[in-house]
């Protein structure tokens, strides 16, 4: 659906995106992953058409950002919104209504009662709290009913609570509509949930792939074992990668099972014992050496 072939972008000296290369499908939930810089956002700046690339090709379901029909398909959820503080919700949404030729009033209703919108209509969008701004913000983006939606960090300042909310309508909307999502995030458990993810660092995809292959390469799970007696640690420490501090060894896990086994045959020889999943923490700090914030 959208591929994207060697993007790049310079600011005078400074690279922001450095030939990036993308492959999305219809459907996807695709989550962009980097430190502040790395370069999420000018790369969607460019996807929506509202950066011009040094270089780089970029074509949605065939076409490019240069033809007229190319936004038609696109909604966007900017970090700054773009709706207007003095206006009540309902005229900042019937504004954006207008701009549509195919604009549905059962689907914009639909979209009010799923993001919780009705008993605030009235309210002036400047007067809302983050949480029921961005609310709004994602109902703006939605009601020219896109193929692709952008969040560009979408969670950023919200409450879990908002956080779930947002994510269970457009959980649905993507069973419902087919809706394709691109976001950017600093948030782990975002990514998480994501079918596929670029992790971006200075410009550059450093990894791409999905969630599981990324933990499976990157942060394997572990298992600590606290061992009753230090000479057995050597012995334990034969099983797999492994990490001796005093009594307490940390050994790399495929899978449950091989911790359930190398429990169950040394129980006798350990006192207690910690299984931890590997993070998308980990897998960032493995690719970039340094944490996300
Ligand atoms: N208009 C601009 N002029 C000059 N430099 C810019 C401009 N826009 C972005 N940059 C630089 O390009 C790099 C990438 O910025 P970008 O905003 O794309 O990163 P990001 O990954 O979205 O970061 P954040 O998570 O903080 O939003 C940064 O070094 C930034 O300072």
């Amino acid at each position: 659906m959208l591929e994207v072939k060697g993007l790049t972008k310079q600011f005078k000296s400074k690279t922001a995106v450095d030939h990036i290369d993308l492959k999305i499908n219809d459907g996807q939930l695709v989550a962009f992953l980097g430190h502040n810089g790395a370069g999420k956002s000018t790369t969607i700046n460019m996807l929506i058409g509202l950066l011009k690339p040094d270089a780089g090709e970029i074509k949605l379901n065939g076409i490019n950002p240069n033809d007229k029909n190319y936004n038609d398909s696109l909604g966007v959820v900017f970090q700054n919104s773009v709706l207007d503080k003095t206006l009540s919700v309902e005229d900042n949404l019937k504004i954006a209504g207008r701009l549509y030729k195919n604009f549905d009033t059962g689907f914009q209703n639909d979209l009010l009662d799923k993001l919780e919108i009705k008993t605030i209509q009235k309210q002036k969008y400047g007067s809302l709290s983050g949480g029921q701004r961005r609310r709004v913000d994602i109902a703006r983006a939605l009601l020219s009913k896109p193929k692709l939606l952008f969040l560009d960090e979408p969670s950023t300042g919200l409450d879990i609570q908002t956080r779930n909310k947002i994510w269970e309508v457009l959980n649905q909307l993507r069973h419902e509509m087919g809706l394709t999502i691109i976001l950017t995030t600093h948030y782990l458990e975002e990514a998480n949930q994501s079918d596929w993810v670029y992790v971006l660092d200075k410009g550059r995809i450093v990894a791409s792939d999905t969630v599981d292959n990324l933990k499976a390469s990157y942060a394997q799970n572990t298992l600590t074992l606290y061992v009753n007696d230090l000479s057995t640690v050597d012995k334990l420490s034969t099983l797999g990668a492994s990490q001796a501090v005093g009594n307490k060894l940390a050994l790399k896990m495929n899978s449950y099972q091989e911790a359930i086994s190398i429990i169950e045959e040394y129980k006798n020889e350990i006192s207690d014992f910690e299984y931890v999943h590997g993070s998308m923490d980990d897998i960032f700090i493995a690719l970039t050496g340094k944490e996300i914030k």
